[in-house]
């Protein structure tokens, strides 16, 4: 006879079995219990995946549903926003051209909102959807970006002193910023660097960043009010933008004069965009911690006609001369470039260095090239003394056109 659970009951057995029937039975009784058990397990089991796939499917359902009415819907018209006015009203410029005053989304976070800002508009009522991204592709934006670039503190010849600076108000800060904070004391906001062309501002910049294993984003003042015109203050509200999203970084302004030149009464349309420009990185600076993981520098050959305004502290507050290099510093120069190159025993770099007077960095580079260039025009590898003195005179041109009778004498 079958008892539900599966298992004989068996009658008429001899009471000296019964015992074993009864621990017979228990045992088949665990055993079931046991399967029992497992196949319970098995089906929660099931049932937790099913209930996943359910949540899964109902997600993928919202999207395509949300997809399709994203697609059914016209489209925006983009335009800027001009200025942000009380109760969710905008100034925008369309694309067209003209301006209008425009009502704003009230799930739009107000803090996207502002002067520049790129923005989609209904096209009935022109009223903002939604804010665009920024664009901020380095290249669509002119900057130049490098991760870590390769260039170190020993590509450099002379600028021991600037060096040491730098180190102390670019590397420490982004390093080890828990100096700055325990002595109390804020890191300097932001560098200028100033001196001829050509004499290492950009290496300086690239050096710290290489030093540190920051990102290097260069951008050029000239470019930033000439190339995008109308452009310049939201490039400069991007630059700090990117500037952030790389961190660590350097930001370096290269001819800030461009954009930082003193303000003066006249004001042409260019007056007003250089201004506006201006104006914008002054806010940048301001709004910015100086300690945080981005380092500010700029370089200017014209520190004379820049905007007081812009170096008050709190901006560009700590300012570097990086001058012409003396003798010493030339040959220095002149062995990093010639580093690679295999010499003849003519050729005295120290006294290449002591007759170049008045001769930036970027030009004793190009001599070593030029020399180099001779060098191989002449079908060698060697380069020699008469290399260097022509490279001499064709880099440096009329003004040292009696280097040869010089050289005569120096390399008697
Ligand atoms: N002190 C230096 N040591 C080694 N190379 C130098 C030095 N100064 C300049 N150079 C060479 O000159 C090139 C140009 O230098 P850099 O771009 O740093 O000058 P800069 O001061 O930023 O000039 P600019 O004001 O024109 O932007 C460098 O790539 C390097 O080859």
């Amino acid at each position: 006879m079958a008892d539900g659970s599966g298992v004989d009951i068996q009658e008429d057995v001899p009471v000296s079995d019964f015992s074993k029937y009864l621990l017979d039975r228990v045992r088949q009784l665990e055993e079931r219990n046991v399967r029992l058990k497992e196949e319970y397990r098995k089906i929660e089991l099931e049932k937790k995946s099913v209930e996943n796939k359910k949540v899964q499917y109902e997600r993928e359902n919202r999207k395509l549903t949300a997809e399709l009415d994203r697609l059914k819907t016209p489209p925006l018209l983009v335009g800027t926003v001009v200025d942000v006015m009380a109760n969710n009203k905008l100034v925008i410029k369309s694309s067209s051209g003209p301006k209008f005053v425009v009502n704003s989304s009230q799930f739009i976070n107000s803090k996207d909102i502002f002067p520049g800002a790129k923005v989609a508009l209904n096209q009935q009522s022109l009223a903002v959807i939604e804010v665009l991204p920024p664009v901020k592709d380095p290249m669509v934006l002119g900057m130049e970006v490098i991760e870590a670039p390769n260039i170190d503190y020993q590509n450099i010849g002379g600028l021991e002193d600037q060096i040491n600076e730098i180190k102390e108000t670019v590397e420490l800060p982004l390093l080890k910023p828990e100096l700055f904070e325990k002595v109390g004391i804020q890191p300097p906001k932001g560098v200028l660097l100033y001196g001829p062309p050509g004499t290492g501002k950009t290496l300086l910049a690239k050096a710290v960043a290489h030093s540190t294993k920051a990102s290097f984003i260069r951008i050029i003042g000239s470019e930033l009010v000439q190339k995008y015109i109308g452009e310049g203050a939201r490039m400069v509200r991007e630059l700090f933008e990117l500037a952030k999203e790389k961190s660590p970084s350097i930001i370096f302004i290269d001819e800030i004069d461009s954009i930082g030149a003193k303000r003066l009464d006249s004001i042409t349309s260019g007056d007003r965009e250089v201004q506006r420009t201006l104006v914008q990185l002054l806010a940048e600076m301001d709004g910015f911690d100086p300690r945080g993981n981005v380092r500010i520098l700029a370089a200017t050959n014209r520190p004379d006609i820049l905007d007081p305004a812009l170096l008050r502290p709190g901006r560009f507050d700590r300012i570097i001369k990086v001058p012409m290099p003396n003798a010493e510093a030339r040959t220095e120069i002149l062995k990093i470039h010639a580093r690679r190159m295999n010499l003849a025993d003519d050729v005295n770099l120290k006294k290449i260095g002591q007759m170049t007077d008045d001769t930036s960095g970027a030009d004793l580079s190009a001599i070593v090239m030029e020399a180099g260039m001779f060098a191989i025009r002449g079908n060698r590898d060697i380069v020699t003394n008469d290399d260097f003195t022509q490279a001499m005179q064709k880099v440096l041109g009329e003004r040292n056109k009696n280097l040869t009778e010089m050289n005569m004498t120096v390399f008697a």
